[in-house]
């Protein structure tokens, strides 16, 4: 299976502290890998190595390489605004812009160059319709999107994401701040999404990541502990640490 993100013996530091050791994981094209493990074991911070995002942060070292589509993302001439335009991230809070609905899918393709009406008109609806919101809004284009439910402004914020045509999604639990309903509505999201993307979402939610991913790599303290397809990760770990993370026994 062809390898959308490589992840080449990374470790990474905030300050002195190390929260990432030597990762070494591929990332399949066109599915959804989910990353698992107790709080604090660097999922985040390794779904923000995949675009360069730890980078915002003061004090913060790498080593190692990531690489998209065989390229390494972390030499010294990587276009970061064009990285984070192919690999799009989604956090776990929604954090629409205090703009119109439409405003905040527009505003990426705006910020690229697109000045046509109507072709921000069409890329605007298909990105609201792939994230299933069209026909909750589509009257209510031009209010404000905090004016949205929670789990809408989630929709909207990934339909933000789509817009730029990413190749890779990095979704940090983007259902944890929602309702049952809502999540449902994401997990379905999600696995529609992987027909045109690669996504990887962190998840603290063990039947979350069943559902939803393909491939699950389990992390602890800055390790990865293993990475498989997600069935056999929760049916026949080869690690006791993953089972018990998984059996809920730790974590
Ligand atoms: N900006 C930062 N500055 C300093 N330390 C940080 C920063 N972000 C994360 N850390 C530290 O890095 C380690 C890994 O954090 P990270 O958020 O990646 O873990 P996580 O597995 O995603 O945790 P959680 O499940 O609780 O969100 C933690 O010890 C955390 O305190």
């Amino acid at each position: 299976m062809q390898s959308k993100l490589v992840v080449d013996n990374f470790s990474l530091w905030f300050s002195q502290q190390q929260v990432l050791d030597r990762i070494a994981l591929q990332i399949p094209a066109n599915r959804v890998t989910a990353l698992i493990g107790p709080s604090g074991c660097g999922k985040s911070s390794l779904l923000r190595a995949m675009n360069r995002m730890n980078e915002l942060m003061l004090e913060c070292r790498s080593e190692g390489d990531v690489q998209l589509d065989g390229q390494s993302i972390y030499r010294v001439d990587t276009d970061l605004a064009r990285l984070r335009c192919r690999v799009g991230m989604v956090f776990q809070k929604p954090n629409p812009f205090p703009k119109s609905v439409y405003d905040n899918v527009a505003f990426g393709l705006r910020l690229q160059g697109e000045r046509s009406h109507r072709r921000l008109d069409e890329q605007v609806e298909s990105a609201l319709k792939q994230v299933g919101l069209w026909s909750e809004v589509k009257q209510r284009l031009h209010q404000t999107a905090l004016s949205l439910s929670t789990g809408q402004q989630q929709r909207l914020v990934i339909a933000r994401a789509i817009a730029l045509q990413p190749e890779v999604l990095l979704l940090d639990e983007p259902a944890s701040a929602l309702d049952p309903i809502s999540t449902l509505k994401i997990e379905e999201l999600i696995y529609e999404l992987k027909a045109s993307y690669t996504v990887v979402i962190v998840t603290h939610n063990m039947q979350q990541a069943a559902r939803i991913s393909d491939f699950t790599a389990f992390l602890n303290q800055g390790r990865l502990v293993e990475w498989g397809e997600t069935h056999t990760i929760f049916t026949q770990p080869t690690s006791q640490h993953t089972e018990d993370y998984i059996t809920g026994r730790f974590g």
